[in-house]
């Protein structure tokens, strides 16, 4: 073989290298892409009662490890069913709240739809009923986003109707589960994402 043509073959098989690695590179950096801008949406009742607020902090944490959870301040202990800081916390908390100002409603009700269309997927806990949570999966229902549910019977509560009833058990789910259970229904719901 002459020289020219071993030549030929070396720099052909890097090309080749270069190729795979830029390939592989492409396919780890969408992987990797797709993973940390999953948008979640996390619904939970403020004004409708804060009782459950340490729950959906549980909810919120675990839901930060698949994506970016755009509502975040809902699982804010410092975020009163008044949709403020408490009176006693306003001294010494940095959290401004959610402004319960006629302006202030309207500016969270216009983020909210819209993070609500920007999302990938909406995880709601719906226990302890809230007429926020119940207008966003009504919204949610028409933009046809896949939609988890949680709701604890142990609460002793009945749920909605308009909630339980809308159930198609596939893009728009009720799961009935326990405190304990948070981690495993969370991960079941987006393994199964995965496969989709
Ligand atoms: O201050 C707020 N900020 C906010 O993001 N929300 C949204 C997110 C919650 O999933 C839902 C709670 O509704 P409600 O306050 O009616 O319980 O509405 C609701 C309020 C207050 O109504």
């Amino acid at each position: 073989m002459t020289s020219a043509v071993k030549r030929g073959a070396t720099s052909s098989t890097r090309d080749r290298d270069t190729q795979t690695a830029r390939e592989e590179t492409h396919l780890w950096t969408r992987s990797v892409h797709v993973h940390v801008t999953m948008k979640i949406y996390f619904c939970g009742s403020i004004r409708g009662g804060r009782d459950d607020v340490m729950l959906y902090r549980k909810i919120v944490e675990k839901l930060q490890s698949y994506g970016t959870v755009l509502t975040e301040h809902v699982s804010s202990t410092e975020l009163s069913h008044r949709g403020v800081c408490d009176v006693t916390e306003l001294m010494s908390c940095h959290w401004s709240g959610e402004d319960a100002s006629a302006a202030g409603d309207r500016f969270i009700h216009d983020r909210d739809v819209n993070w609500l269309r920007q999302s990938d997927v909406v995880v709601a806990e719906v226990t302890q009923p809230s007429l926020g949570v119940g207008y966003e999966l009504g919204r949610v229902v028409d933009m046809k986003k896949k939609t988890l549910c949680l709701f604890r019977p142990s609460s002793a509560r009945v749920l909605s109707a308009m909630i339980r009833g809308a159930d198609d058990g596939e893009r728009f789910v009720v799961r009935d589960y326990g405190e304990d259970e948070v981690d495993e229904v969370l991960e079941e719901f987006f393994n199964a994402l995965k496969r989709t």
